[in-house]
């Protein structure tokens, strides 16, 4: 039996749509797995009503599948399913790294990033990368089809989760398929700076880098009262938001021992609109790790 915890995750950072993601020290998923004849799944914790046990759709057996890994395995849901927090993610993540274990298999970390990525086109439609590599790596990684990049970056964050749904396969609908060459020159400029940033440390930097574009502020419109919760973060001290992942979710990025007020601000500037919220003061954490 191994047992595996891994991160809630926030992809995109508004310039890196499909390509950067953070690792985020709350919350988690926890999984644990045994060696079974076929694989077998039982789901707890947070909206594990909205969950499939079948292997065949939920991330963690698809993971199994693909590492020909059968197990019996149970998912305590710390990540809310469809919350721009990379719950699909966080749960693929985890397998990987536990069957990997459990079976003895070998694989590096970043082989195991391309397996969890087989999980998210399950449930997505598309092998997107930015969440599960993160979730495996921790910190701050760069997805590109041939690599993938990490840096253990030190950033304090918050993440506010709305009582929204927002799923990540029907915000990629929305998500347009061009942009102009003017759009692009200053989508890599803000990517650019945002990762000196995080090499940096710097919150300033990575808050300036994280202006969405229009690839991901096209799902601003999918959450009520986005507009209103950038700007009372801002006004409370942080240095650059969007949304995080295909949403819900908002990211904020602070100053140092700035989290507390910019999660006020942004629980308030939701109740205002009349949405339900729950806010996480956190910072960059690490990857999945066996318990
Ligand atoms: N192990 C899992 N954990 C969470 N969601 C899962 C899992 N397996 C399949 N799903 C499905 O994936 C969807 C949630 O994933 P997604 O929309 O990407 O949300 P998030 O933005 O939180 O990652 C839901 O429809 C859920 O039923
Ligand atoms: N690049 C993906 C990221 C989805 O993140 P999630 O946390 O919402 O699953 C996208 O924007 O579709």
């Amino acid at each position: 039996m191994v047992t595996v915890r891994a991160p809630a995750t926030s992809a995109n950072l508004g310039s890196g749509f499909d390509v950067f993601g953070l690792a985020l020290e709350r919350p988690a998923d926890v999984v644990r797995v045994e060696r079974a004849d076929e694989t077998t799944i039982e789901v707890t914790g947070v909206g594990r009503q909205y969950i499939p046990e079948n292997p065949a759709k939920n991330t963690a057996g698809v993971v199994a599948e693909e590492l020909d890994a059968p197990a019996h395995i149970e998912i305590n849901k710390g990540v809310r399913p469809s919350s721009g927090l990379g719950s699909s993610a966080a749960s693929a993540a985890a397998a990987a790294v536990a069957l990997n274990e459990l079976y003895d298999r070998g694989l590096t970390p970043t082989e195991l990033v391309r397996v969890a990525a087989e999980g998210e086109a399950a449930v997505s439609g598309e092998a997107h990368a930015d969440n599960v590599a993160p979730a495996i790596l921790g910190g701050f990684t760069i997805v590109t089809d041939e690599d993938v990049t990490q840096v253990d970056a030190s950033i304090p964050v918050v993440a506010c989760l709305p009582e929204i749904v927002v799923s990540t396969r029907d915000a990629r609908q929305v998500v347009p398929q061009s942009v102009e060459i003017d759009e692009l020159v200053s989508t890599v400029g803000d990517a650019a700076t945002l990762t000196a940033g995080m090499f940096r440390n710097d919150p300033e930097l990575v808050g300036k880098g994280l202006r969405n574009n229009s690839l991901t502020g096209a799902r601003e419109s999918l959450i009520k009262g986005f507009d209103a919760v950038r700007e009372s973060a801002l006004s409370a001290g942080a240095t650059g938001v969007a949304v995080s992942g295909a949403g819900p979710s908002v990211l904020a990025v602070c100053r140092e021992g700035g989290q507390s007020s910019v999660a006020s601000a942004m629980l308030d500037a939701f109740f205002d609109a009349g949405v339900e919220a729950r806010a996480y003061p956190t910072s960059v954490g690490s990857g999945a790790a066996i318990l």
